[in-house]
């Protein structure tokens, strides 16, 4: 570090923080540690009697700290992403709207293990809602070798972003509700809403219901008739587990849609079914979806509203993390639930 006039300062960075005093009115830090000193400053610096100051002189291969988080911020943020000013080495990385959130995860990884640069995030795969902080990068020391960014520059290019956010599609969701007993009207139905509020939230709508007996040719033909009708995506609730009047698992497989999975190790929610229509994603959901404020269709429904095609593994590495804990005051998706 050098002292200098404070008049030749102009464009080097500050080496320690600078406290001003003004009696009745202000006592503070006027200028922070690593400020980069500019025209305007200097009188106020010449005000706190600071005719010298410290500085660092940034070498031609180095950047300072604040720069060099800027350039990394419009590196990191993909589509619908956005940060902040940066304040002493930090942005904060944040939603500019509502949709899924994805993570380049082995880019995380990579950009983690170079060293004096560190970046933070909350778990992907699930819905963001408009300004949710997404993450936060800091660089470490004060200034950092521009070499360091250009390698980040060069290692991100041709990959995914970092951090995206895809827009959920509005679909015409097909609803169909089975259970003789609520067919024979012996109980309302309670399903129906649960599912029309979760479609709702993320934009998209239910433009066909049909409440059907647990007959698997009925459920069957439904399934079919939503799909002629335009269905986008498909729901069938209840008849999933293993009594004789349990029809849906096997309504399914009978219009031919190819069966991603029966069992999910997500609980509550083992029992849901996942398939493809050709191409139409078709849930098969258990009674605790109607009963659980969370469950394994709330991991699955944003990305599948966000266009996602989900395979066999996306769903068997989902254990981890698969263990709702009930809380009594439902945080998710802010918690451990689905994280994997
Ligand atoms: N032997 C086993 N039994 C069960 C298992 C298992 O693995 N082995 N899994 C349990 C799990 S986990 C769940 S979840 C449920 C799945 O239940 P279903 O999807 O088969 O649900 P239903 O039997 O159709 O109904 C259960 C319950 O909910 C009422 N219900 C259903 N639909 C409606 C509706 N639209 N409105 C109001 N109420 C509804 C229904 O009357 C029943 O009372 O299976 C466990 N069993
Ligand atoms: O596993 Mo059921 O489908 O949890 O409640």
């Amino acid at each position: 570090m050098d002292s200098i006039k404070t008049e030749d300062a102009v464009g080097m960075v500050l080496g320690h923080d600078i406290t001003e005093i003004v009696p009745g009115e202000f006592k503070g830090i006027a200028f922070k540690k690593g400020h980069i000193i500019r025209e305007i400053d200097i009188e106020r610096l010449l005000r706190i009697g600071k005719e010298h100051v410290y500085v660092f002189e940034l070498s031609e291969g180095e950047f300072h700290e604040d720069q060099a988080a800027i350039r990394l911020g419009n590196l990191f943020a993909g589509s619908g992403v956005c940060f902040s000013e940066p304040g002493e080495g930090k942005i904060n990385i944040k939603s500019k709207c509502k949709g899924l959130l994805k993570i380049n995860r082995e880019l995380l990884d990579e950009v983690n293990d170079i060293g004096d640069i560190c970046l933070a995030t909350i778990h992907e795969n699930r819905y963001v809602t408009e300004d949710t902080l997404l993450g936060g990068c800091r660089i470490i020391p004060l200034t950092i070798e521009k070499d360091k960014i250009y390698a980040i520059e060069d290692m991100v290019k041709d990959k995914k972003p970092m951090f995206e956010i895809k827009s959920f599609l509005i679909l015409k969701v097909g609803l169909i509700i089975t259970g003789s007993e609520v067919y024979k009207g012996r109980i309302e139905d309670k399903f129906g809403p649960v599912i029309e509020n979760k479609v709702k939230f993320f934009g998209s709508e239910i433009f066909y219901k049909e409440i059907v007996p647990d007959e698997l040719e009925i459920i069957r033909d439904k399934i079919l008739e939503a799909k002629a009708k335009g269905a986008e995506l498909i729901i069938v609730t209840g008849g999933m587990s293993v009594d004789p009047d349990d029809k849906t698992p096997g309504a399914i497989k009978a219009t031919g849609a190819d069966i991603v999975t029966y069992g999910t190790p997500i609980l509550p929610g083992a029992m849901l079914l996942l398939a493809y229509l050709d191409g139409i994603p078709v849930f098969g959901l258990p009674g605790c979806v109607m009963f659980a404020h969370t469950t394994a269709f709330d991991l699955l429904l944003p990305r599948v509203l966000a266009g996602e095609r989900i395979h066999r593994k996306d769903i068997s590495r989902m254990g981890y993390g698969g263990q709702c804990l009930s809380c009594k005051v439902c945080t998710f998706p802010d918690c451990h639930f689905g994280k994997c």
